[in-house]
Order: C-alpha cells, then structure tokens, then sequence
C-alpha cells in the first residue's frame, strides 16, 4: 500500500513516535511524505520514505497530486489544530482530495493507529482493486 504521512510542526514529536511504535508495519509499505516530516521521520527510524518538498514550500500539492490520482490508500496528516497556516488552502485541498477517492485519513493519533492497524489486518485491501 502507499502510505501519506504528514505532520504539522507541533505534532512532528508524535509522528515520530507513532513511526517509533508501528514502525515493523510502515516498512512493509511504501512511505510518502511531505519533506520535513519524513526527513525527521527517517532520522529516528530506518525507514525508507520517498520525500517530496517541504509542505509549505509546495510539497502539499505534490502529495495532493499523488492523491488526486488516487495513488495514495491512506494519509496520517496530524494537524495542529490551535493554529491557522498559511498554506491553509493546500492543507485542505489534501484533505477535500481524500474525500473525493475515498482515501482513509486520520487527522489525530487514535484514527491513525486504527488505520494503521487495519493495514496491518488487510481490511484496506480492496483499496488494491478500486486504484
Ligand atoms: O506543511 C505541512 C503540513 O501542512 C507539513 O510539511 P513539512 O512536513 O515539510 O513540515
């Protein structure tokens, strides 16, 4: 499965750990990220993770292409949600993307260990068929 991961700067410590903590899941898969998040994401795991440019530096839309081709079968996007950004458009573009292919997302940590969990299971494998 290809996995988005993205994280805004308050919650990259927690992506960290959820990489730390389901890492032996993530490394059956191919990784996607916006640019520092998987840079830090690689730095505390050995993950290989294909890296696009720094969210507000026009990685967003990258990602947001690779999920507006439905090539993306579930995105972790931990959001800050106290404060605006002012990439804000972009960030919910991915999010509007997501709803329109039916791609799982989780925006907190409770929904990504439940989708990564289900991963693991195969209960996202007919995303395999609908690609
Ligand atoms: O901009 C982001 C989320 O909106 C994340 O981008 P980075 O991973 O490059 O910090």
């Amino acid at each position: 499965m290809n996995i988005g991961l993205i994280a805004h700067d308050s919650k990259k410590t927690l992506m960290q750990n959820f990489c730390i903590a389901y890492r032996g899941i993530l490394s059956k898969h191919n990784l996607f990220a916006t640019g520092t998040t998987g840079r830090l994401i690689e730095e505390v795991t050995n993950l290989n993770i294909h890296k696009y440019l720094a969210g507000p530096l026009g990685g967003m839309q990258q990602l947001g292409a690779q999920i507006g081709q439905n090539d993306i079968d579930a995105l972790i996007f931990l959001r800050d949600p106290l404060s605006a950004k002012p990439h804000e458009p972009n960030v919910n573009d991915v999010v509007r993307l997501c709803d329109m292919h039916n791609i799982p997302m989780a925006t907190n940590l409770a929904t990504a260990e439940v989708i990564i969990l289900a991963i693991d299971r195969g209960d996202l494998d007919w995303r395999e068929m609908y690609r």
